[in-house]
């Protein structure tokens, strides 16, 4: 099957009111993981790459890959999406390499540790949503900066996050504004922010309402209806694969992830991609663990990685099912790239017509 759009793929989603999770890769093995997870229950997947995935694996691995992945599962529906783009050149890149989806994260400046202005995030997002239009390529935009409500700080393990200490208001996208940013940049899908973060230390106890604003979800989503909304730092942080990772060697502290069933309210109010690393590099590195020191006589790396890809395969399942992308697969029919470029230039040209109707001849 030919790769689709994540504009595609997410109108999907909202009219049949599921959400999908977009998963970072990175290796062969996480690949593999995500896409039998996908065959197992029928559903549609974004394989997402940062700009750390295509320095670990390079881009022509990455991008062979995932056309693998195509070949091997034809009936799966793939958007191959650039993660947290840093800047305009950097998206056209990724266009350039055969992505059907980038995300230019503007929120940051582009050494992505700098909180930007709004009119420089406005800026570098309408500058790629043009480009990426033009060839029927999806723009996911960013507003607000991710990042604990209880520490005022991003994940700190985490390579895109801002540096040093937010407001509550920095934190926490503005309705108002994202309904103007929306407007203004012609984006296809939004990240928000409502508390999350990368990494594994998101929360100090299980989140409330105070840390993990899903309320915040939906009073964005009553001001933009029609806008696809994008989860960041939504790792479950599963405790089970937490003491794994302790029992055999490991040393992870006390932490917690965003609950599945928090994330499952957001796609009730709009969340149509849920984005989540670090649960699949938990769920990899414990079985790697405990495979290693059940095993010790073992040294076929083989034999380990296979216990990896069934642990991320599961944990894969579990959020395809959760989320009610499971089934999907086979009722989408993929459009041609050229054909969501036509779609967004008429989408754009009517939008325009409504701001002034006099300047495109109709008025
Ligand atoms: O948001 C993410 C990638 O953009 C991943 O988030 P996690 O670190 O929670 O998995
Ligand atoms: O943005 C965060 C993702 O988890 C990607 O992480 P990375 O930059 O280490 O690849
Ligand atoms: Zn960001
Ligand atoms: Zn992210």
């Amino acid at each position: 099957m030919a790769l689709i759009s994540l504009r595609q793929l997410l109108d999907h989603a909202a009219e049949h009111g599921y959400g999908v999770p977009a998963f970072n890769i990175n290796n062969m093995e996480q690949i593999q993981a995500i896409m039998q997870a996908a065959e197992d229950c029928a559903s549609p997947v974004i394989l997402q790459a940062s700009a750390g995935a295509r320095k670990y694996a390079g881009e022509p691995f990455l991008r062979h890959m995932v056309q693998a992945s195509a070949e091997t599962w034809p009936h799966i529906p793939i958007c191959l999406h650039q993660d947290h783009g840093a800047s305009p050149a950097i998206c056209q890149q990724a266009i350039r390499s055969g992505f059907t989806s980038v995300m230019m994260d503007g929120s940051l400046l582009d050494d992505m540790k700098t909180p930007a202005g709004y009119d420089y995030n406005i800026r570098v997002t309408r500058q790629v949503v043009e480009q990426a239009h033009a060839v029927g390529v999806s723009v996911e935009g960013e507003l607000g900066c991710l990042g604990s409500l209880e520490t005022g700080r991003a994940g700190e393990e985490d390579g895109s996050g801002a540096a040093g200490v937010l407001s509550r208001d920095q934190l926490l996208t503005d309705p108002e504004q994202a309904a103007d940013f929306v407007a203004r940049t012609g984006v296809d899908a939004l990240a928000i922010a409502i508390g999350t973060s990368h990494g594994a230390y998101k929360f100090s106890r299980r989140p409330d309402g105070e840390v993990l604003a899903i309320d915040r979800i939906r009073a964005i989503h009553d001001r933009i209806p029609d806008t696809h909304l994008v989860m960041h730092g939504s790792s479950s942080v599963p405790q089970e694969w937490l003491e794994v990772i302790r029992a055999h060697g490991g040393s992870i502290r006390e932490t917690y992830g965003v609950p599945v069933e928090e994330i499952r309210e957001g796609i009730r109010n709009g969340v149509r991609k849920v984005n989540i690393d670090t649960d699949i590099r938990l769920a990899m590195s414990g079985s790697l663990r405990r495979a290693m020191m059940t095993r010790p006589e073992e040294f076929d790396p083989r034999k380990f990685l296979a216990e990896a890809i069934r642990a991320a395969r599961s944990l894969c399942r579990e959020r395809f099912e959760a989320f009610g992308s499971a089934g999907q697969a086979g009722r989408i029919v993929p459009l041609p790239l050229e054909r969501m470029a036509a779609r967004a230039a008429a989408l754009e040209f009517a939008a325009m017509e409504r701001r002034s109707p006099a300047m495109m001849g109709s008025g």
